[in-house]
């Protein structure tokens, strides 16, 4: 942990200048001297009640004020980003209608300074008055316990005067023994199929109408509710390249590091990093952690870019984007990388609005987006040489909500598209497509999933959320034929070229949302066979109406489930598995026997799989 920050610098005091005009966009900020007020920690004395926050270490606090009655939280978080030297904070809660908000920083410093600058601040002509929040609920407490059980052990997401680190944020199990990390996996995939139990009694409303399920309610050991079939095996990350430094596709923001969160260093250092959003807040500044070795998720290629293209993106002096200003020029940067082909392609959101405010037209010292350009593919091809199988791709995007994914990318330089090996096949895989982020472990899921689906020539496959066609794919050579759905376009373009790339010619992909092409596809299906559904759905699960016509098709004999939001498992379990209804038609399968595996080492991420079977023993009436 590399960029933990030192308890033992000053706290700047409130007298300090503000930080410098935000108007200058795209300009670099004035750094002041070390001579500078903001530096003198002389006249700081601590105030009372910071030390006395109840649990000791969680810096919390209760701000009252009677004209924030009809406030929301955003209305509060604008009013926070207009106080000066108001320091980042962590947490805020506020309802409307209460005359109070919650307020929590990351460290002792940022309190103190907070506090004083809450208590300094007047809301329509009324006061703020801060003090350690006294009551907590039992939720928070409970999320009190666990920060400060995490701090004793060294994992935790905030330390005594220290800001969180990029690691924290994405790989918060890195210090948990991996055993440990597969035990509180498996517990999560078991309540998971618990879930499913449960909300199906409640529908049920203590009818006996599935005899499948009083069966496993019948077998119940202890108290709660049984998990609906069992869950079979754990696959987990045994081996290196599935467990450490395994994501292919990383996305970093552009911003400030905590160095400059001013709490005990400098305000005004403005260091552009590239990394990880921390989660703490200061006048709508988010603050991004350094990519280093303790991100064990993120990939060794993707670190070294984060590294080699922040010192030279710095050099032009144009600022990060700053989103509730809608100031600054450089967004975010996405490598993805084929782990088994070398490849990689980079991606750079900008904001081309800032660069309007910097200097005159012509007057030579303007700054223009091929400036730019020319920095990011000069930095890297330094970094990577001529050899190395590099595309650059560039996203202007100056909307505020535009994330990586969702904005056009302009392909500047080197290759175009990038491939990966996995099951025996090459895919192609283009910017905004998603692939599996892990490699090695996703083989090992298309791998179950191909087990699970007792694919032979006479079955046909329909691979519902299909992404580049990765599973159908796998599954083509064993099957009669495969229709694949997916809503992203360039994805769909990636499986169609995938199928010819594999010389696979009885695999058809249909462009758009499931739940209004679920007609269309189900068509494309050789009605006469017997037929496996895959569904791979985004976190949320499969919308009803998906459900509900895959249930009400008679040649599905089996489904196999892949939840990568295992919680969520149990709303479209109902849906396939409750007794038949006008919605629901035909007899309803039944949850046979589930794995879980482990696709994120070091996050608390697993994907739980789900083989269900049609039911055909009679529903009792
Ligand atoms: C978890 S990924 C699975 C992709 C693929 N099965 C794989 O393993 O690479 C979910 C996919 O569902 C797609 N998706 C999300 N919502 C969708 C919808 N409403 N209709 C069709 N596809 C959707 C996403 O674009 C994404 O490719």
């Amino acid at each position: 942990m590399g960029n933990l920050l030192s308890q033992t610098q000053p706290t700047p005091p409130l007298h300090a200048p503000d930080t410098p005009d935000a108007s200058s966009a795209g300009k670099r900020k004035r750094t002041p001297s070390p001579t500078s007020p903001a530096s003198n920690a002389s006249d700081i004395k601590p105030l009372s009640g910071i030390d006395a926050t109840p649990d000791g270490d969680v810096h919390r606090f209760i701000v009252r004020c009677p004209s924030i009655f009809w406030c929301t939280r955003k209305d509060i978080a604008r009013a926070l980003a207009k106080i000066p030297r108001m320091p980042p904070y962590g947490g805020l809660h506020k309802i409307t209608r209460w005359d109070h908000f919650f307020i929590t920083f990351p460290n002792k410093a940022c309190a103190e300074q907070g506090v004083r600058c809450l208590n300094a601040y007047k809301y329509r002509g009324k006061p703020w008055e801060a003090s350690a929040a006294a009551e907590h609920s039992s939720k928070r407490r409970r999320i009190d316990n666990t920060v400060r059980e995490s701090r004793t052990s060294g994992s935790g997401p905030m330390d005594d005067g220290v800001c969180k680190t990029a690691a924290m944020v994405t790989a918060k199990w890195r210090d948990v023994a991996y055993e440990e990390q597969l035990k509180r996996k498996t517990r999560k995939w078991t309540n998971a199929l618990s879930l499913v139990t449960k909300e199906m009694r409640k529908e049920l409303r203590g009818k006996r109408l599935l005899p499948w399920l009083d069966d496993v309610i019948s077998k119940r050991e202890g108290k709660g509710h049984p998990a609906c079939c069992s869950l079979v095996q754990i696959v987990g990350a045994e081996s290196e390249r599935g467990r450490m430094y395994y994501r292919n596709k990383n996305e970093f923001t552009v911003g400030v590091s905590p160095d400059a969160c001013g709490m005990g260093h400098d305000y005004h250092k403005s260091t552009l990093t590239i990394g990880y959003a921390l989660g703490l807040v200061r006048d709508g500044q988010v603050f991004i952690g350094r990519v280093d070795e303790d991100c064990v998720t993120t990939s060794k290629t993707a670190r070294e870019i984060a590294q080699c293209l922040a010192p030279a993106i710095e050099k032009l002096g144009l600022q990060p984007y700053d989103k509730r200003a809608h100031e600054g020029y450089w967004r975010q940067v996405t490598c993805r990388e084929g782990t088994r082909t070398g490849q990689v392609l980079v991606s750079v959101v900008v904001n081309p609005s800032a660069l309007e405010e910097n200097g005159a037209p012509g007057d030579g010292t303007r700054i223009s987006d091929e400036d730019c350009q020319k920095t990011v593919i000069g930095a890297l091809r330094q970094h990577f040489g001529m050899d190395k199988e590099l595309g650059i791709f560039w996203q202007p995007s100056s909307d505020r909500s535009a994330v990586g994914g969702d904005i056009p990318a302009i392909h500047l330089h080197g290759i175009s598209s990038l491939h990966e090996e996995m099951c025996g096949l090459k895919f192609r895989i283009q910017p905004t497509a998603f692939f599996q982020v892990n490699t090695f472990m996703a083989e090992r899921l298309y791998n179950l999933i191909g087990d699970l689906a007792e694919v032979d020539k006479e079955t046909v496959v329909f691979d519902v959320c299909c992404g580049t066609g990765t599973i159908g794919l796998s599954l083509a050579r064993r099957a009669h034929s495969v229709v694949g759905i997916e809503m992203n376009e360039s994805a769909v373009a990636d499986a169609q070229h995938n199928a010819k790339l594999n010389g696979i010619d009885n695999a058809t992909f249909i462009a758009g949302k499931v739940e209004n092409r679920i007609y269309d596809a189900i068509q494309q299906l050789d009605g006469n066979r017997e037929c496996v559904v895959i569904l791979d759905p985004p976190r949320a699960g499969l919308p009803m109406n998906v459900v509900s016509a895959v249930r009400a098709m008679g040649a599905v004999r089996r489904i196999v489930y892949v939840a990568c939001e295992p919680n969520n498992f149990w709303r479209n379990a109902l849906g396939f598995c409750r007794p038949r209804s006008k919605a629901f038609r035909l007899e309803p399968f039944r949850p046979v026997k589930a794995y879980g595996l482990d696709l994120f080492p070091h996050t608390d991420h697993g994907e739980l799989v789900v083989l269900l079977e049609r039911d055909l023993v009679k529903e009792e009436k």
